[in-house]
Order: structure tokens, then sequence, then C-alpha cells
């Protein structure tokens, strides 16, 4: 079959582009705000949850899809972030098209502190950039974010490649390749030493850092729904689902919306990264 990839870029309003991609009966869409993939679609499914509460204006970070947590994971910082940090909430620049081949198309994105969201300027207090790499095969989507200190003095940071997954009911769901590894349970706030379930079911409110997991899989009905796998760089998986009453609690969240979703994602968040001036760091995923 001829795959003819193709990149094709759409001004959707004055603040928001959105670039998309084709490979064969693949479809990405990525926005400019946030370097957001907010849909991937195969053969007419689409693999990502994407709230119909979400505002796609550039106003709020996107509920869904792969939004990117930079320069921290989790609530504001000691710099006065916002939660996640400011790479969400940033209208990036597009560097174009990288390859386009029989088989694959790839785009990247760039971020440095003059395209930082105007309220969050200056905050954190250093020279940076950011380059967001995504890659769309017929069969995969592989995400690579590169973050380089181009200042003078060292800076350190956690981050995650918040991916929302869509499942249809998450009463059938399962992760597996949890087994064995130890975690955070941000809902409990308990540490606990080992998970004991080859294969964990999401009953409650579940919101859990997962240390050293370098691949993990969404199994619903016995088949793997989504495969997170190959993750380099990141060496920790966030499990989140808010469940009935927290997803109620917030506005941007469909209702219902948590049964037809689960967050898995890659994170470098325990262990953060140390960036000596000139020094770089890459951490990649691909999802089958
Ligand atoms: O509502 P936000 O800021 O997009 O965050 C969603 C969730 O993101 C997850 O990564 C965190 O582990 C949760 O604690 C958090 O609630």
């Amino acid at each position: 079959m001829l795959l003819n990839p193709s990149v094709t870029r759409f001004a959707v309003d004055a603040n928001v582009d959105k670039v998309t991609l084709r490979v064969g009966n693949s479809f990405l869409d990525v926005l400019l705000f946030g370097a957001t993939v907010v849909s991937w679609i195969q053969d007419g499914k689409e693999r990502l949850f994407l709230s119909n509460k979400t505002v796609l204006d550039g106003s709020a970070p996107v509920r869904g899809g792969i939004p990117i947590a930079f320069p921290h994971f989790g609530p504001s910082d000691a710099f006065g972030l916002p939660m996640h940090g400011f790479a969400r909430i940033s209208r990036w620049t597009y560097l174009g098209t990288q390859s386009v081949n029989p088989s694959e198309a790839t785009v990247s994105f760039a971020l440095e502190p003059s395209g930082v969201a105007k309220e969050e300027q200056g905050k954190w207090p250093h020279e940076f950039k950011l380059i967001y790499t995504v890659t769309l095969m017929a069969e995969s989507l592989k995400t690579s974010l590169r973050v380089e200190n181009t200042g003078e003095s060292s800076f350190d940071f956690t981050t995650v490649l918040h991916n929302y997954f869509a499942v249809n009911n998450i009463d059938n769901v399962r992760v597996n390749g949890l087994e064995g590894k130890g975690y955070y349970d941000k809902v409990n706030k308990l540490k606990v030493p080992e998970e004991h379930n080859k294969l964990v079911s999401i009953v409650t409110e579940t919101d859990r850092i997962y240390y050293n997991v370098h691949s993990a899989s969404v199994i619903e009905g016995g088949n793997a729904s989504a495969i997170v796998s190959s993750i380099t760089g990141f060496d920790d998986v966030v499990g989140w689902n808010p469940w009935k009453e927290k997803s109620a609690t917030l506005k941007d969240f469909q209702e219902g919306g948590y049964k037809s979703m689960i967050c898995v994602e890659v994170g470098k968040i325990d262990d953060p990264v140390l960036l000596g001036p000139g020094q770089m760091w890459v951490g990649t995923q691909v999802i089958v």
C-alpha cells in the first residue's frame, strides 16, 4: 500500500495553529499551543482521549492528547509557575517538516524563553531551548523531547509527556508492565515498595508515579490498546485517572469522561535532570 505521507499546516485562528500529519490511514494533529498532540486517528479510530469540554483556543492547557509538562511535573513550584510548568501553555515555534519518506513523516517544534507564555515569562531564570519532535508512522507514533541548556549556569528540571489514551470502558482496562516496580501513590500519599499485580486495574481515583519503568501497556478486554515502549531518557511512568468525584471538580473534564480515558505518562520525575551549560537531555517514547 502506498502511504503517501504528508504534512499540512492550518491556521485555526489568530492564536492557535495546527499541524496535521498523514501517513496512509493514520492522521495526527499537533497544536502549536503547547506543541500538544490533540488527535491520533488510525484506521478511523481515535487513539487519544480529548475531553469535549476542553478549550483549544490557547487560554488553558488542553485536557487530553499529549500535553508536555516542563520545567516541572506537578503543582506550582518554587518559581511560582503553574501546575506542570509553562511548556503546555506556551505557543511553540513550528520548525517545519524534518523529513517525509515513504513510511513516515516527522515535524518538530521549539520553545525558548522568548516564547514562554507572557504571564510566566522570566519566572524560571534559565536560558534553554526545547525541541519536540513528532514522527508519525502508519502503525506507531514517536515523540521526543530535547532539552538544551543554552545559558551560563546549571539548572535542573522534571518533565512528563502526559499521554491521555482513549479506552472504551475503564472497567475493562488493565495496565501491564508495572509489576515489581515501586511507586508513590499520590492519592493516599503513600510510598509503596513494590507493585504486586501483573495487571493493574483502575477502580477508583488513581494517581501514581511508578519508578524505573521503560515499557507499559494498556490492555482492554485482553488486547493491547496502547503500548508505550522504547522509552529512553524518561525513567518513570505516571498512571492517572481522576475517577468520578475528582473529574467532576475539573471544569474542562466532560461528564463521565473518566470512563473513557487513562493517562499513562512517561516522566523524568523522581531523579530530576541536572544540565550544565551547553549540556542537553533527550527523552523519547514510541506508542504502538
Ligand atoms: O489537571 P492537570 O493540571 O492537567 O493535571 C492532571 C493530573 O496530571 C497527572 O500527571 C498528575 O499526576 C495528577 O496529580 C494531576 O491531577
